[in-house]
């Protein structure tokens, strides 16, 4: 096993509040990132290397290994399951809501209730706990589209000032998660990089703590 340890990062929003958390704890790119196309970066302690990947990569590197720890979406970990996988810290970043919605007052067209989202595992589980028949339809953006186009009755996205919503003429209906970003780590490295995975969760606990004020 290296005796480095790599740290996972979601690219795209999540990113934009991640870097300053990770100052906030001591730990920053040697170079920015924003100006490179690199994908793995060195960082000012020698033992840390970033890699900057899809948010929904994430749970896969950390799961196999790959990277020993990384900083995802609750909506992304929840979609692509836990195993192999521990959950230590709440970063209370990019806070949304994991929704279901649809056309302002609009009934289901469809018997078979038709949900368009890209959090298929997680909208087929929800369906199944309300004991609704429901046939999830896998889109990659773009959600609040579906419904407007009478592709889906309902959609299962991210929820957060409900504007996106409103703007497409469409209402939240019922909450399935509150969501945030969390780190995860490996659980092998947990036990065989425990030495040197402890202060850097300490840093960035107390990095957490300290915000809240
Ligand atoms: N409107 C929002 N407010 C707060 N957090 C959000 C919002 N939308 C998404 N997030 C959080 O940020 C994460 C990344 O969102 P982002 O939009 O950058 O990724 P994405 O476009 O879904 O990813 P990809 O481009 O890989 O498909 C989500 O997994 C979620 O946890
Ligand atoms: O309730 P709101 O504040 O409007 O936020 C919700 C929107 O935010 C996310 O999209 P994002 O802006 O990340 O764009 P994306 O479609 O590229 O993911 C999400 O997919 C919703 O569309």
């Amino acid at each position: 096993m290296s005796k480095q340890l790599i740290l996972a990062l979601s690219k795209g929003r999540i990113l934009d509040e991640t870097l300053p958390l990770l100052a906030d704890a001591g730990i920053w790119p040697a170079e920015d990132l924003s100006k490179s196309r690199k994908l793995l970066f060195d960082t000012n302690l020698p033992d840390v290397k970033l890699v900057v990947i899809r948010a929904t990569d994430v749970p896969t590197y950390v799961q196999l290994g790959a990277a020993d720890l990384g900083i995802a979406g609750k909506d992304v970990l929840l979609e692509h399951g836990a195993e192999g996988l521990y959950e230590p810290l709440d970063l209370e970043i990019a806070r949304c809501k994991l929704m279901t919605a649809g056309i302002t007052g609009a009934e289901p067209a469809h018997a078979r209730r038709r949900v368009a989202t890209k959090f298929v595992s997680v909208a087929r589980r929800y369906y199944a706990e309300q004991g609704i028949q429901a046939e999830v339809i896998k889109l990659y953006g773009a959600m609040e589209l579906a419904p407007l186009m009478n592709l889906a009755d309902e959609i299962v996205d991210i929820v957060d000032t409900g504007n996106t919503l409103r703007a497409n003429g469409m209402e939240p209906r019922e909450k399935i998660a509150d969501i945030s970003t969390r780190l995860v780590v490996n659980q092998a490295a947990m036990t065989m990089k425990h030495d040197r995975l402890k202060p850097l969760l300490n840093r960035l606990r107390e990095a957490v703590t300290s915000r809240r004020g």
